[in-house]
């Protein structure tokens, strides 16, 4: 009998989320504390203005103080290192984010130095990625949409201790913080990339499979594991400019036991997972 395959609906789990964070910035407000966030734009590319454009909503919606601040492309490295030490300083922002990606002359490690690891967000910061990758103790943040996919399975349990899973992609985003929470979550993780050999044979161990390439349909059915779970982070634009997956979604069907869609399946939770950091680094702040 062939297998039918679940699909991961992420609107209703960023949905679940999105409410779980409007109670807790209420309390907060109640307290005298409204969880605050600086999103840094720098340049006109159009798929960053939506999603800065849909963070400022979400946020504001919510309850939280949102600020969106919109730099020329030509803002200088200076520039922009004034502006987070101007919001490190802000006792009102509790997150600073700035979006990805950043104008060549911009040296992007150094702007995550920058940001206050109180105050960071996207959770890019080395110090944070040092605790995340050791399994730290205590709290602090973690990139977004490898958190919020970590929500997802838990929401479908998918509990990842003793599975194989395999991640495609190391970027710092995506590939290399998703690879440390599943190990944290005691997965089996390799972690594949373009210079990996018999990659899509790699691809077909996976029990978790989470591809970040933005190669679009790198994966298809034969590539799955029958009965894995797979979590296409691509966001890419097929031939006719229509949004779509590093998985062939199609030919997966009757062979992944869960997926996730693209749109409506990761991309909705790293929003709602970044508002959830948000309202903690407000709880955690010591200088609310
Ligand atoms: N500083 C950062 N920059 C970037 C990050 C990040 O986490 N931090 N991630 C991505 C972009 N991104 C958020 O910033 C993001 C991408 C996609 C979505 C989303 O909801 N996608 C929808 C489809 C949207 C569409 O139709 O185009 C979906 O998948 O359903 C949210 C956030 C790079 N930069």
């Amino acid at each position: 009998m062939a297998r039918v395959t679940k699909i991961i609906d992420g609107k209703a789990v960023a949905k679940q989320v999105n409410e779980a964070t409007a109670k807790q910035v209420a309390e907060l407000v109640a307290q005298g504390v409204q969880p605050g966030i600086a999103v840094i734009i720098v340049g006109e590319d159009p798929a960053s203005q939506i999603y800065v454009r849909n963070k400022n909503r979400k946020a504001t919606k919510l309850g939280m103080h949102s600020i969106v601040r919109q730099l020329p492309a030509t803002t200088t490295q200076e520039e922009l290192l004034a502006i987070i030490a101007e919001y490190n300083a802000d006792d009102q922002i509790h997150g600073i984010l700035v979006q990805s990606p950043l104008p060549k002359q911009i040296n992007e490690p150094l702007i995550t130095m920058a940001i206050d690891p109180q105050k960071d967000v996207d959770g890019f910061h080395p110090a944070n990625v040092g605790k995340l990758v050791t399994n730290f103790p205590g709290h602090y943040p973690v990139a977004n949409t490898p958190r919020g996919i970590m929500t997802m399975l838990k929401a479908y349990d998918v509990n990842p201790a003793g599975k194989t899973a395999v991640v495609i992609g190391r970027s710092t985003i995506v590939g290399k913080p998703m690879a440390a929470l599943l190990t944290n979550a005691n997965a089996t993780v390799t972690v594949a990339h373009s210079r990996t050999r018999h990659l899509k044979a790699v691809a077909k161990t996976a029990d978790i499979l989470v591809v970040a390439t933005g190669i679009t349909h790198l994966i298809s059915g034969e590539d799955i594991k029958p009965g894995a779970t797979v979590i296409d982070v691509g966001m890419d634009r097929d031939e006719n400019g229509k949004l779509t997956g590093d998985v062939d979604f199609d030919s997966a069907q009757g062979i992944a036991g869960l997926i996730t869609p693209v749109p409506g399946g990761v991309g909705p939770m790293t929003i709602a997972t970044l508002m959830q950091t948000t309202v903690e680094l407000a709880k955690w702040s010591d200088r609310k």
